[in-house]
C-alpha cells in the first residue's frame, strides 16, 4: 500500500471525482458517513457531541457528521471557527443542510466565545485537515489548547488539527486525539513516533477512492503489508534438500549475554534456513548446544572468525559485547565476507565508535539499529522526518539497507525508496526482540532472498509473530522467545 504526501492525496480525490464520476460534495458525504458509521459501531451511539469545525473541507466533514448525528437523535453542538471568509463551497452547502436539523450552531470569532465544553461530550475535531499550510496560531491555537485542556475524549477527523501530513509539526500546537479517523491510506504523520501523543489510535476508513489512480503514482513511501510479503515468500519445492536453503552463520554472544545469541540462532532456524553455524565464545558452548540443538557451533578465541567464505551469509552482533578485541573481529569478518550480511546490536555500537568501519560493510548488507544506535552511527536529527531522510541518505552513501527499528520500523533502501512496516505492537518493546529480528533476516538472506526482500519480509514476519503472540496471551507478558514460537503461524498467516 502506498503512503502518500498531501499533493498526491488531493490528486487522488480529484481523480475519483473525475473518473467515477462523483461530485466533491458527495465524496465528502461518503467520507463523513464512514466516520458516522464508525462512531455508531464503536460505542458512541447515544452520546452527546461537541463538533469543532474550520471553514475548509475538513470542517465540511464535521458539518456532515453533525447532521447525521442530529438526524439520528443525538445531542449535537457545532462550533464554527470564524476565519473571516465564507468557507469552501462544500462547507457552505453542508452548513445550509445542517441548519435544517436540530443541531445548535455557534460561531467562535474571539476568545470570549470560547466556553467550557460539557464534560460528558465527545469532541469531534474538524478544525483543520490536510489543507493546513502553516502552524495553528491566534484563535485557532487557543481553541486547540482549550480542547486539549478540557480532558474530553477527542476524535480527530482525517488528521489531528495542527499536524502536517508529511512534515514535522514538532513544537506546534496540535490537537491530542484519542482516535483519528482518516481516509483510505496511511499518511506519513501517522507513522512518526513524535506524533504519538496527537494521533491516538488511527483508523483508516474506506471511502472508495478509485484504485486506478495507484497505478500512475510513485509514492514516496510504501507500507509493508501482508500482500507485499505474501508475494515475496516463495513456496518450498517437493524435491528440495537442506542445501537449497542456505548455510547461515551467526557471530554472537559473550559472557552474560548468551541469551541474545540463542534467541538469534533459534529465530534463524525457524525462519527456514537449511543449516546454521554459531560462532560463539567457548564458555557459551553448552548453553548453545542445549538451547539450539539444530545448530552447529564453533568456539575459539574471539569467536573464531575463520573460514567464513563457506557461509551464504552471516549475522553479527547480538550479545557480542564491545570489548576492544571485537574491532579486530569485525575487521576480519568484513575482510573475509563481501556478500550481503546482517549487522546488529554491539556490532553497530562498535562501528559507532570506529566510523571508518562503515565503509568496510559489504555492499547490500542490512544494518538493524534502534533509534539510539542509529544516532550513535549517524548523529542526531531535529525530528523524526529528518531521521528518515538521513537514513535514506546514508543507505545510498554506504550502499546498505537500514532497518530503523520502532513501532513502524522504517526500511531505507540504497535506491532511495523507503518502506514502513505495518505489523507489530508495543508488547514487542522488550529485551531480545531485536536479536530475534536479526536471526530471521539472516535466515532469509541465507535462503537467497534479495537484501530488500529479506529486510521487508523479515520485519513483517517478526511483527506478525508479535501480533499473534500478543493475541494468544497479552502485550505486557510478551517475551522475545514468544516471537520465535509464533513464527510458524506468522508464515501460515501469509497464505
Ligand atoms: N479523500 C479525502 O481525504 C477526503 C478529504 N476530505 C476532507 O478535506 C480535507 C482537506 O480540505 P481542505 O479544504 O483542503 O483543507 P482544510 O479543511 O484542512 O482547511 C484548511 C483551510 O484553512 C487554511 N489554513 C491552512 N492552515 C491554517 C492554519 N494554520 N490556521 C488557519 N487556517 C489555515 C487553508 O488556507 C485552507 O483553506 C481533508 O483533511 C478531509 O477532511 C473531503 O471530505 C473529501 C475526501
Ligand atoms: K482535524
Amino acid at each position: 500500500m502506498q503512503i502518500f504526501a498531501t499533493e498526491q492525496i488531493r490528486a487522488w480525490d480529484e481523480y475519483t471525482i473525475r473518473h467515477e464520476p462523483i461530485a466533491s460534495v458527495d465524496l465528502m458525504e461518503r467520507a463523513a458517513t464512514a466516520c458516522y458509521e464508525w462512531l455508531l459501531q464503536h460505542h458512541y451511539k447515544g452520546r452527546s457531541f461537541s463538533i469543532f469545525c474550520g471553514k475548509g473541507n475538513n470542517g465540511g466533514d464535521g458539518l456532515v457528521i453533525a447532521r447525521l448525528l442530529a438526524q439520528s437523535n443525538h445531542s449535537v453542538t457545532v462550533y464554527i471557527l470564524e476565519f473571516g471568509h465564507k468557507g469552501t463551497e462544500d462547507f457552505q452547502i453542508n452548513l445550509a443542510r445542517l441548519h435544517e436539523t436540530a443541531a445548535s450552531i455557534l460561531f467562535i470569532s474571539s476568545n470570549e466565545a470560547i466556553h467550557p465544553i460539557p464534560s460528558q461530550d465527545v469532541v469531534i475535531d474538524a478544525l483543520l485537515g490536510s489543507g493546513i499550510n502553516r502552524p495553528a496560531d491566534g484563535l485557532t491555537a487557543e481553541l486547540i489548547q482549550h480542547i486539549n485542556n478540557s480532558g474530553n475524549e477527542v476524535i480527530a477527523i482525517d488528521i489531528p488539527s495542527g499536524l502536517y501530513v508529511d512534515h514535522s509539526a514538532k513544537g506546534n500546537i496540535v490537537i491530542k486525539a484519542r482516535h483519528t479517523l482518516s481516509f483510505q491510506c496511511f499518511k506519513p504523520a501517522f507513522l512518526m513516533p513524535e506524533n504519538a501523543e496527537s494521533i491516538g489510535d488511527v483508523h483508516l476508513l474506506d471511502i472508495g477512492l478509485l484504485p486506478g489512480f495507484l497505478e500512475q503514482q510513485a509514492a514516496p513511501f510504501q507500507l509493508v503489508d501482508q500482500a507485499m510479503v505474501s508475494a515475496i515468500i516463495r513456496p518450498r519445492n517437493p524435491f528440495d534438500h537442506k542445501g537449497d536453503y542456505g548455510h547461515a552463520a551467526i557471530i554472537a554472544g559473550s559472557y552474560g549475554m548468551m541469551g541474545a545469541a540463542v534467541l538469534c540462532a533459534r529465530a534463524c532456524l525457524r525462519s527456514g534456513v537449511g543449516k546454521l553455524t554459531c560462532h560463539i565464545p567457548t564458555q557459551g558452548y553448552t548453553i548453545m548446544q542445549v538451547s539450539a540443538p539444530e545448530a552447529m557451533c564453533r568456539t575459539g578465541e574471539n569467536h573464531s572468525p575463520h573460514e567464513l567464505e563457506k557461509y551464504d551469509t552471516i549475522g553479527v552482533g547480538p550479545g557480542l559485547g564491545t570489548h576492544v578485541e571485537n574491532f579486530d573481529l569485525l575487521n576480519s569478518v568484513f575482510e573475509q565476507n563481501r556478500r550481503p550480511m546482517v549487522i546488529d546490536a554491539d556490532a553497530l555500537n562498535l562501528i559507532g565508535q570506529e566510523k571508518a568501519l562503515l565503509k568496510q560493510i559489504p555492499p547490500g548488507s542490512i544494518i538493524t539499529p534502534h533509534p539510539k544506535e542509529f544516532e550513535r552511527l549517524f548523529g542526531k536529527t531535529a525530528n523524526d522526518y529528518d531521521r528518515i531522510q538521513l537514513a535514506l541518505q546514508k543507505a545510498a552513501e554506504y550502499n546498505i539497507y537500514i532497518v530503523l527499528k520502532g513501532r513502524y520500523t522504517f526500511i531505507a533502501s540504497p535506491d532511495g525508496r523507503g518502506y514502513f512496516n505495518s505489523s507489530g505492537n508495543p508488547g514487542m518493546a522488550t529485551g531480545g526482540t531485536g536479536d530475534v529480528l536479526t536471526g530471521i533476516i539472516t535466515g532469509l538472506l541465507a535462503q537467497k532472498y534479495s537484501s530488500l526482500h529479506a529486510a521487508l519480509a523479515g520485519v513483517f514476519l517478526h511483527g506478525r509473530s508479535g501480533d499473534l503472540a500478543a493475541a494468544y496471551s497479552s502485550q505486557p507478558s510478551l517475551i522475545a522467545s514468544d516471537l520465535i514460537e509464533f513464527l510458524g503461524q506468522a508464515y501460515q498467516s501469509l497464505t
